[in-house]
């Protein structure tokens, strides 16, 4: 596998190959982090970017998020792909199929009502709603971080032993245990088109570790985007702005390797 630099800045990275299945996660890799959740911006480009990637790999490209289906559809239209939601808790293998929920958490309204309350404590905390999680952001107040956190335990560890914490950057996700991103990629790479594939993951934070895992295990590459250090990387890009114009410039080798056909 060959390793590529190309201009000062600019990160290293696989050379392409067709029958890479990828794996992309979104905030923080394909869009540049906002203070807020809705307060992203999706780049113009990036919805038939998508779809490009989607015809350069034989429709093996997959979102792999901590947000909702529907927000990947809602967000990035016209563009829909085959979608990981909310760490692992829905999966759509088929574009065209069903978003199946994989976990109904039975303990959600409760922990959305007790945190309601409790982190009205500490104005500039944002609950998040999805429908089978729930996200506590503090990146406007990250000062608050350590008594947030503290009280998302104590609420959580009355719960039972089902419900599983995980700390990204600046938020705490709370979700059913036992789904990750990892046995979501597991479970594309038993499925048409992705099965027998190299499989490809894209990932800024500790909760893309998961993904890393499952495609190192599978015999793939881990990409790491952004600072954060991480032992599974065998490559690394900057920021978002780089990952786009290197997926740009996967979709352009792809198509000139189609026309020299
Ligand atoms: O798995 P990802 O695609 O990286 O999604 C992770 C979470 O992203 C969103 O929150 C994060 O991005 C926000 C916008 O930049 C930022 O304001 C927040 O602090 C970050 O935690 C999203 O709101 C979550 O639902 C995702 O799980
Ligand atoms: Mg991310």
């Amino acid at each position: 596998m060959s390793r590529v630099r190309t201009a000062p800045g600019y990160g290293t990275h696989p050379t392409p190959r067709s029958d890479w299945a990828l794996f992309l996660d979104i905030d923080g890799t394909l869009i540049e982090h906002a203070d807020h959740p809705e307060g992203i911006t999706i780049p113009e480009n990036l919805p038939t970017l998508l779809m490009q990637l989607q015809t350069s790999f034989a429709g093996a490209v997959a979102l792999v998020s901590g947000r909702t289906v529907e927000w990947m559809d809602r967000r990035f239209a016209p563009a829909r792909l085959a979608a990981a939601g909310q760490h692992g808790a829905e999966l759509r293998l088929d574009p065209n199929g069903k978003t199946v929920p994989l976990a109904i958490p039975s303990w959600r309204q409760r922990l959305e009502q007790e945190l309601e309350a409790a982190l009205q404590a500490w104005p500039g905390v944002y609950l998040e709603h999805k429908p089978l999680s729930l996200a506590v952001h503090y990146r406007a107040v990250p000062q608050f971080e350590a008594e947030v956190k503290a009280t998302i335990a104590v609420i959580t560890n009355r719960l039972g032993s089902d419900v599983e914490l995980l700390a990204g950057r600046f938020v705490v996700e709370i979700r059913q245990i036992g789904l990750t991103k990892g046995t979501a990629v597991k479970r594309f790479l038993e499925t048409s088109p992705f099965a027998g594939r190299l499989p490809v993951f894209v990932g800024d934070d500790v909760t893309d570790e998961d993904g890393f895992g499952a495609v190192k295990a599978a015999g793939g590459l881990a990409v790491a985007v952004g600072p954060r250090p991480t032992d599974q990387a065998d490559f690394r890009l900057g920021d978002p702005g780089e990952v786009r114009f290197w997926l740009a410039s996967v979709v352009a080798e792809s198509m000139k390797a189609e026309a020299a056909r």
